[in-house]
């Protein structure tokens, strides 16, 4: 699929839930589940201040559709997410049988910006969802959000070295 200009607007709420983590405190991720007919089913940011590492928005949305959606609904509906899903989150969406997965940052990007930054790399091998979960349709990166993403993750860099 392409990415439309609804995916775009969709997107920037998922950058604007990634501000409000970093503000928080946490890291930079933001991430809505939505319905086929377009309904904002659930949104979340990364919460991982509190020393719980997987607490990533991607794994609540999942977590929260096996509990609330049918197989279906699962199947129908759309991820949108400011950062590519990393292998946790890619695996926990496939079992749980959710659908479309639109990022605005690939995984490939931030790993480049934190080498960039002598920042340490994550403790996850940097797979993309294609190779994690390759039945689940991916679009991505899109690039106007890179510059703002960067910015981000480099405040959260500066943040945590400091
Ligand atoms: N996509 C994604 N990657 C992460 N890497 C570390 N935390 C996160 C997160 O919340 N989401």
């Amino acid at each position: 699929m392409t990415v439309t200009p609804s995916d775009v607007d969709r997107l920037r709420r998922c950058v604007d839930l990634a501000r409000e983590a970093l503000d928080d405190g946490d890291e930079p991720f933001g991430s809505t589940l939505v319905a086929a007919d377009g309904t904002e089913l659930f949104a979340d940011r990364n919460r991982v201040s509190g020393g719980d590492a997987t607490q990533h928005p991607e794994f609540a949305i999942a977590r929260w559709a096996a509990t609330n959606l049918t197989p279906a609904q699962r199947a129908s509906s759309t991820v949108y997410t400011s950062g590519e899903h990393c292998a946790m989150c890619s695996a926990a969406h496939a079992w749980v049988g959710l659908g479309r997965i639109v990022y605005a940052a690939s995984t490939e990007q931030l790993g480049a910006w934190l080498l960039e930054w002598d920042a340490p790399a994550a403790p996850v091998a940097p797979l993309s969802i294609r190779q994690v979960a390759p039945g689940v349709p991916v679009d991505g990166p899109v690039d106007e959000f890179a510059d703002a993403l960067k910015a981000l993750h480099r405040a959260r860099v500066t943040r945590d070295a400091g």
